[in-house]
């Protein structure tokens, strides 16, 4: 049954990378974010790591996914297949109903500045640009005017705690800092999905606990966050836990603190404007 619907789906045509709108064109019912037989081998010096050995995964839309998974599992791999960072040996993978498969390398970076936010564990912030400049940057090429970006940079910051940091330079941060800057450039276009590949694995227990807390804040906002970590204070955040074990999913569990799923969405659109 389960093939017969990836079939279905994957006739569906991606729409142009220069379409303006792209949002929730799959409707509410449609996962925002689904693989089939995802698959991918790494190719070294050594013998070959086969990171993801087929992994079938649905998100819905406003869910908070935790993957979590000893050292050399595949997580990071896989998130990066998730946001079109590596490309998978087969499977397919669809984003809000629109498969993946024929992306090329052009119309991914057009879904990471619009639909996608990635967050690292070591930020990735460009080390010779402003705070301001960095959060702006990818509204900038996003297309929103100069007077957009600042403004959406400007709420942003204020509500990250990082107002008056806008002309400091990200080796001047803290790291709980810096990856405070990371989130508001992932998050400064309004992403559907926001990837955190262990956004607190370089941080001490204060930077955890404040990634933690603004990760559960988006998400009760409606932020559909799929992060990979290590740490169970981070994992506990999510309202489902994916133990991913050599490759493959071992266990997927719905927490049971977890706000009521199902009614993600609509509580999103309340609480936004
Ligand atoms: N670019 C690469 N080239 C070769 N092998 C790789 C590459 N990236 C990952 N691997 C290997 O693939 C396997 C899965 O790595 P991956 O980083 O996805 O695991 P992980 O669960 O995220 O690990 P960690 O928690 O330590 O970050 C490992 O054996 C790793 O050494």
């Amino acid at each position: 049954m389960k093939r017969a619907t990836s079939r279905s789906a994957t006739s569906r045509t991606a729409s142009s990378p220069d379409a303006e709108d792209t949002r929730s064109p799959g409707g509410e019912d449609t996962p925002l974010l689904r693989a089939e037989g995802l698959v991918k081998t790494h190719y070294g010096e050594g013998a070959p790591a086969h990171a993801v050995r087929g992994v079938d995964l649905s998100v819905r839309q406003g869910e908070f996914v935790a993957v979590t998974g000893p050292s050399g599992a595949g997580k990071s791999t896989l998130l990066h297949l998730l946001g079109g960072l590596q490309r998978p040996d087969s499977g397919s993978l669809w984003l809000d109903g629109e498969c993946t498969d024929g992306y090329s390398e052009a119309r991914w970076a057009v879904e990471r500045r619009r639909r996608i936010g990635i967050v690292f564990q070591f930020f990735n912030l460009v080390s010779n640009l402003s705070v301001a400049d960095n959060v702006e940057l990818p509204a900038l090429l996003a297309g929103l005017s100069p007077r957009q970006a600042r403004a959406e940079r400007e709420l942003l910051l204020d509500e990250l705690g990082l107002a008056g940091k806008e002309r400091s330079m990200p080796g001047e941060l803290s790291g709980g800092e810096q990856q405070r800057v990371a989130l508001a450039r992932a998050l400064v276009n309004h992403p559907q999905l926001l990837l955190a590949d262990e956004p607190a694995g370089s941080l001490d227990s204060k930077g955890t606990r404040e990634v933690t807390r603004l990760l559960s804040r988006f998400h009760q906002r409606g932020q559909t966050i799929v992060l990979v970590t290590h740490d169970a204070r981070l994992a506990s955040a999510a309202d489902r836990v994916i133990s991913f074990f050599d490759g493959r999913i071992a266990d997927d569990a719905v927490l049971d603190t977890a706000p009521a799923r199902g009614t993600g969405i609509s509580g999103v659109l309340e609480l936004r404007d």
